[in-house]
């Protein structure tokens, strides 16, 4: 493994380990999410090398992610012409003890999700901090739901009466005014009450019925397994049947 300590080294370990078991050779249309843990999904994927990676698709989830497929030499490929993907491998805000996913935390989901839904296999990958028993444990900023600009402040109302009393308009950094995502909308975050979370599937439909949204950040019941990297170099796999495998450190050096 690299160098690296920390937040990235478990970043690594758990992108390097889905693609040594989730992108082989016979994987020619392959998915990639966006975030700062899939750059360690397109390192191992380009180390897999040039001559096989030729005979392959990559589909992006956004403007990042279409870029590090670029900036890889991989090449591009677009939903329209590929609509079967074989894997799509993506991060997680955060993911519970059911493989039921936060995203949206780069306001990526909408591309994301599609692309989730289009593969055979869908895959997380992260770091420690987001392998939670229930949602919303430690991922406090809430789901990140793509509104239609137009419906934004009647959105807003209507989450607040739907129990997301907080729901906020996501606002720009480096920029004046709200974030846009790539496909020209804006995101509202919307934190509810922990025991809602209990039962994610149910949030998610409530809010999709709401005029106006987009899309919602909640995954449900779509990935098939989540690698977390740990601390101590082990990386903790979960699969969507509830069992729970752990490669260790040792496995990685031998
Ligand atoms: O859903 C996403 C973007 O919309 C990302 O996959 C999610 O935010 C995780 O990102 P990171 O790997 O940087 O923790």
């Amino acid at each position: 493994m690299s160098g690296l300590a920390g937040i990235d080294a478990a970043k690594q370990l758990a992108a390097w380990t889905a693609v040594d078991e989730h992108v082989l050779p016979e994987h020619k249309i392959i998915g990639i999410g966006s975030g700062s843990t899939v750059p360690f999904v397109v390192e191992r994927i380009v180390a897999q090398g040039k001559e096989l990676n030729q005979t392959r698709v990559f589909l992006p989830t956004g403007f990042q992610s279409k870029e590090l497929i670029v900036n890889a030499g991989l090449t591009l490929g677009d939903i329209d012409q590929y609509s079967d993907l074989d894997v799509t491998i993506d991060g997680a805000d955060e993911v519970d003890k059911s493989l039921n996913c936060i995203k949206g935390g780069g306001a990526c989901h909408l591309r994301e999700k599609v692309l989730a839904e289009a593969a055979d296999t869908f895959i997380i990958v992260a770091d420690y901090r987001k392998n939670s028993q229930t949602l919303g444990t430690t991922w406090k900023q809430g789901v990140p739901v793509e509104v239609t600009p137009f419906a934004y402040v009647s959105l807003l109302k209507n989450l607040r009466k739907m129990g997301s009393e907080t729901a906020t308009l996501r606002m720009g950094k480096a920029k004046a005014g709200p974030v846009v995502t790539d496909n020209g909308n804006f995101v509202i975050d919307a934190p509810f009450r922990s025991t809602r979370y209990e039962k994610p599937d149910e949030i998610l439909r409530e809010i999709k019925m709401l005029t106006g949204v987009v899309e919602v950040g909640l995954f449900c019941h779509m990935a098939k397994a989540a690698y977390f990297g740990n601390e101590d170099g082990s990386v903790t796999i979960r699969l969507a049947d509830g069992s729970v495998r752990k490669k260790e450190r040792q496995d990685f050096l031998a």
